[in-house]
């Protein structure tokens, strides 16, 4: 039996053992453990994961929760080998034993997973089903996007934005270099959406306004490279330190400056409670493949057309030749403007 032998962790590099746990979909019947928390675990200590490197994994253990180490301590761990093909993320709460004195060499083992609040995926692109979790347990996204250098992409918004719905978390939005360009027509994009904006330029960050919206919750930041992301962290969580470039000047694009996520707890603002909040970094992600999510999901994306879609008839694919789509005769009699027939054309184009 394996538990009872020796801790080696056997963990295969993270993208790999990533894409293996999900192309093989193990009937979920056929693998129950025989129980779910072994008696031994019982005094697992719950803590965290705030950063993973090549298969080590730290865990922020909360004042109070581990009876050894009463402090707010973080901790080093392993995998347990039986939870060698389970993904293990950012915002994960992970159940330790062994050592979680968190002292200089000391290494734990993470021995279970608690239940996910939420979970963000994406996959390699449309076609590739093969998901991979980003994030555990986030309740929002910021989703940075620069008004220029590099262009903003309406495609890649309304990718994060379904992401996002379909994760079930809510997404908020920040347009970075406003000194370079005017926002507002790429914003009028998705005005349509109850989606909250933050606008950004050097000397007028809007620092305030998105520490205030932090406070008490976890919040996934995600945008291409380039657009501003580790500009504005820094700006926020001023130990993070993370690595800032700059944009090529011939190709528009940045270089991958911040290679690993972590999470970094922000100050936020006496007046939103003096709770703190979590900011998850993620290296900047070009594309965004939505291969996992359903068109119902895709659907869900687009709150703005869903009293439209409702009148669709039964069965409805909403394509561009769908006979009698409600979307094209909202088009057409004017109940969407042109903001709203863009986004008709937006969720055509995922749909595909
Ligand atoms: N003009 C202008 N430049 C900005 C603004 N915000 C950030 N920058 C610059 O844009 C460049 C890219 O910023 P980063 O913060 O490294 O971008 P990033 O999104 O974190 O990029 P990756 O680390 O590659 O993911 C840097 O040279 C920043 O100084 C802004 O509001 N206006
Ligand atoms: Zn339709």
């Amino acid at each position: 039996m394996s538990w009872l032998a020796p801790d080696e962790d056997e963990d295969i590099p993270y993208g790999e053992y990533a894409e293996h746990e999900v192309r093989q979909r193990p009937n979920p019947k056929a693998n129950r453990p025989r129980t779910k928390r072994r008696p031994e675990h019982s005094d697992a200590v719950v803590g965290m994961v705030t950063a993973v490197d090549r298969g080590r994994y730290t865990a922020l253990v909360p004042a109070g929760s581990d009876p050894g180490h009463p402090d707010e301590h973080s901790v080093l761990a392993a995998r347990a080998r039986e939870l060698r093909r389970t993904p293990i993320v950012i915002g994960d709460r992970v159940q330790l034993v062994g050592d979680t004195s968190g002292s200089e060499g000391s290494l734990s083992r993470i021995v279970g997973l608690e239940d996910r609040r939420t979970v963000l995926r994406r996959s390699a692109d449309d076609s590739d089903r093969v998901e991979r979790v980003m994030v555990a347990n986030a309740d929002q996204m910021l989703i940075v996007v620069a008004a220029a250098d590099p262009e903003p992409r309406v495609r890649l918004v309304d990718r994060y934005l379904v992401a996002a719905y379909d994760a079930g978390i809510r997404p908020l939005i920040c347009i970075t270099k406003i000194d370079l360009a005017d926002p507002e027509p790429f914003l009028a994009h998705f005005s349509a959406l109850e989606v909250p904006v933050f606008r950004s330029a050097p000397g007028a960050w809007p620092l305030a306004q998105i520490r205030a919206s932090l406070a008490g919750r976890t919040t996934v930041f995600v945008g291409h490279s380039g657009v501003g992301k580790s500009t504005l962290i820094n700006a926020l969580v001023p130990d993070a330190d993370r690595a800032t470039g700059h944009v090529n000047e011939v190709t528009g694009r940045g270089r991958h400056t911040s290679s690993s996520s972590v999470a970094l707890r922000a100050a936020t603002p006496r007046s939103a409670g003096g709770e703190s909040g979590w900011v998850i970094d993620t290296p900047g992600v070009r594309s965004f493949g939505l291969g996992h999510v359903t068109s119902d999901g895709i659907l869900r994306g687009f709150t703005d057309l869903a009293e439209i879609i409702d009148l669709c008839p039964r069965g409805c694919t909403h394509q561009d030749d769908a006979p009698d789509c409600e979307l094209d005769a909202a088009v057409a009699d004017g109940r969407l403007d042109a903001a709203g027939a863009a986004r008709v054309e937006s969720l055509r184009r995922l749909l595909k």
